[in-house]
């Protein structure tokens, strides 16, 4: 059996990646995509008081999980299907519960460290960087983490410039090296979605 054509979808938070995703599987419609969200893979932390949650530092590659991602891609590949963990931002943890993704012809692999670790990106057919401006990404994650994720306007700022800044700069925008195609300002791009479903497309035909 062919392997599944492999997506990576990186950028800073708030860049669109998720806009993004969503536009490229509604345009490919005809098709069954498996999305994995890499923020699924943060690290478990029900061990931990809130307390220590709230110090935990979102923004560096060694609170994911990677080893399993890494895993679960290749089962996939191998056409079988998978147990997924889900994650909880409100309490800052996984959830207890899981969800059983199918292998299909196209696989999503979406989060800010998309493109970080190289075992990850041996395995993209595809690498996409989003890129958008940082003072409109602050705006899009303040709005976003007060109404969607329980944050408050300080804890946003403050953990924006106390960690979620300085990470991006040191670990996330590097990986922009690593893209095949670089997306500015995200979803609303309309012509990049395209060019990258039609190369999809035409992978896909290759199965
Ligand atoms: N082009 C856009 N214009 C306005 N708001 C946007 C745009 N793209 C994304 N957003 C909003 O910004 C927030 C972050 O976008 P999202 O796609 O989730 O980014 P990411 O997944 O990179 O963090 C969401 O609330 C989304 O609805
Ligand atoms: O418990 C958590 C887990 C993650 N975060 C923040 O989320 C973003 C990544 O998500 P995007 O959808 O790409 O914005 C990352 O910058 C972390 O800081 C969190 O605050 N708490």
């Amino acid at each position: 059996m062919n392997k599944p054509t492999i997506i990576g979808i990186a950028g800073g938070t708030g860049s669109g990646k998720t806009s993004v995703t969503r536009k490229i599987i509604a345009s490919l419609e005809e098709h069954d995509i498996t999305l994995i969200e890499q923020d699924y893979y943060y690290k478990d932390q029900s061990h931990k008081t809130m307390e220590e949650r709230l110090k935990t530092n979102y923004d560096h590659p060694f609170a994911f999980d990677n080893d399993l991602l890494i895993e679960h891609v290749k089962s996939l590949i191998n056409r079988e299907s998978v147990e997924i963990p889900t994650y909880d931002y409100v309490n800052h943890t996984r959830s207890d519960k899981t969800i059983k993704i199918e292998p299909k012809n196209v696989i999503i692999i979406e989060g800010i460290f998309a493109l970080e670790n190289e075992q990850l990106r041996d395995l993209m057919d595809v690498k996409i960087y989003v890129d958008t401006d940082s003072d409109i990404r602050i705006l899009r994650r303040l709005s976003r983490d007060i109404k969607e994720r329980g944050r408050s306007m300080d804890s946003v700022i403050n953990q924006y410039l106390t960690v979620v800044r300085p990470m991006h700069l040191q670990f996330i925008e590097p990986t922009k090296r690593f893209s095949d195609i670089i997306i500015p300002e995200g979803g609303e791009n309309i012509v990049a979605i395209d060019i990258i479903t039609t190369k999809i497309r035409s992978l896909i035909k290759k199965l």
